[in-house]
């Protein structure tokens, strides 16, 4: 009896270390790079490697570092809240009061429907789980590119490297076709509301950002009657997206975003910061492009040729600027004067870190910052103005 027991213990111990052994190796190919075959190097690469696995016993990805990862940056920290759920789903379907009290405010509907009807029709219509953003993995390294629709993208080249992400996020009218060598041709998913909706490729998944219940109930009727054409200016009545292929944008979400994010300012986030957030939370590396002015200090669209392009001008004050790369190898020119502020990079790596100096930036910047004679700057539009401003 004591012998078979014996056994039962030393089995249990080797499976355990196996299986601990096997998924820390696994874990080790994935983070790091080998270069080098030297026994020295490799004896330094790999306690390294043992040091961070002791200092972040569970790591959250198989990236060097990962966007989620806790302690690394209080600010950070302070702000991300990994609890928060991006996605409304047929299975979580349901906003807590406060949340929908603050979402029912943002434009201000008249008599809306009931909020649960309006769902539960929803997500009868459409599944809304099932996306692969929608699942996690501490073993893989999920790189993101997240798409913004500044003229800045125009001549930068850069749609090489936004293509060699996993999945690439753009938003509302955003067009690749005749953009490709500086937007990049691959789409995994476009973050649309019905105003700002186009038609996008089958195998792009749509994420829908309501901002009022109407903009539920025309997914609905966009997917079956048609009825809705109009919410605050016209509407298509139909789409054509497959049900599988659409995602719903949590409204608890865009209030996380706003209080967390934002500390409150402006009215709501920006399309382009609901983009961001959302990436942090359900990827690994998060790269940023197409954000803030062009060279001249233009705030268009990269695929229109309006440089004053109206509106959306009044939108971006104040922005974030960022870039990682620059932060990390070069100085920061900044023109105290005019307030100019300047970045010379090709892409901005997310880290806590930098989103955090990034942030606190920006709040601190009471006046618009302009941005001349730089090619490839990355800024970030941080949230919508008060309504009055507009
Ligand atoms: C007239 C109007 O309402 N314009 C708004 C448009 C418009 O509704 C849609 O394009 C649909 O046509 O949408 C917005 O944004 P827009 O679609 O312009 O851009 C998406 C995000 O990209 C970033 N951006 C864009 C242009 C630029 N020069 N610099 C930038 O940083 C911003 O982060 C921006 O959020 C929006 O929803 O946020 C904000 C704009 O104010
Ligand atoms: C230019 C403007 O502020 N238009 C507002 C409109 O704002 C837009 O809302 C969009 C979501 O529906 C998105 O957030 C975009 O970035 C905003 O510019 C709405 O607030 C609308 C509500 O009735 O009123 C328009 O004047």
């Amino acid at each position: 009896m004591v012998a078979v027991r014996k056994r039962n213990v030393k089995m249990f111990t080797f499976v355990f270390l196996l299986i601990t052994i096997t998924s820390f190796v696994l874990n080790y190919k994935h983070q790091v790079t080998i270069t080098t075959w030297d026994i020295k190097q490799l004896i330094i690469q790999f306690s390294e490697q043992f040091r961070k696995l002791i200092k972040y016993p569970r790591r959250p990805c198989s990236c060097t570092t990962c966007v989620s990862e806790r302690g690394r940056s209080l600010w950070f920290d302070q702000r991300f809240n990994q609890t928060m759920q991006p996605f409304l789903t047929s299975r979580d379907a349901l906003i807590p009061e406060d949340s929908y009290r603050w979402w029912l405010k943002l434009q201000g509907e008249k008599s809306p429907k009931n909020i649960n009807d309006t769902l539960k029709e929803l997500f009868g219509i459409i599944p809304g789980d099932g996306d692969p953003l929608q699942e996690r993995d501490i073993f893989t390294c999920r790189r993101c590119a997240v798409v913004g629709n500044s003229g800045n993208l125009r001549q930068s080249q850069y749609g090489h490297d936004i293509d060699s992400h996993d999945f690439v996020l753009r938003m509302n009218r955003a067009p690749t076709a005749g953009f490709e060598s500086d937007v990049g041709s691959k789409t995994t998913h476009h973050f649309v509301y019905p105003e700002s909706y186009k038609e996008m490729a089958e195998n792009v998944s749509m994420i829908v950002i309501p901002f009022k219940t109407l903009d539920l109930r025309w997914i609905v009727t966009a997917l079956t009657t048609g009825t809705i054409n109009f919410t605050y200016v016209p509407v298509p009545r139909k789409i054509k997206v497959k049900k599988e292929k659409i995602l719903i944008y949590n409204p608890a979400f865009i209030k996380y975003v706003y209080e967390n994010w934002l500390q409150h300012h402006g009215r709501y986030p920006s399309t382009g910061l609901l983009s961001l957030v959302f990436a942090l939370h359900v990827c690994d590396e998060v790269n940023v492009y197409g954000f803030g002015a062009d060279s001249r200090g233009h705030w268009h669209h990269y695929w229109e040729n309006n440089p004053s392009a109206g509106a959306f001008r009044q939108t971006v004050s104040p922005q974030f600027l960022c870039s990682l790369k620059s932060l990390q190898n070069e100085e920061i020119p900044t023109d105290d004067a005019g307030g100019t502020i300047h970045f010379h990079c090709q892409s901005w790596r997310l880290s806590a870190f930098l989103l955090g100096t990034l942030v606190l930036f920006c709040l601190k910047g009471k006046q618009r910052k302009t941005l001349n004679n730089l090619p490839r700057l990355q800024t970030l539009e941080l949230y919508l103005p008060p309504l009055q401003s507009l």
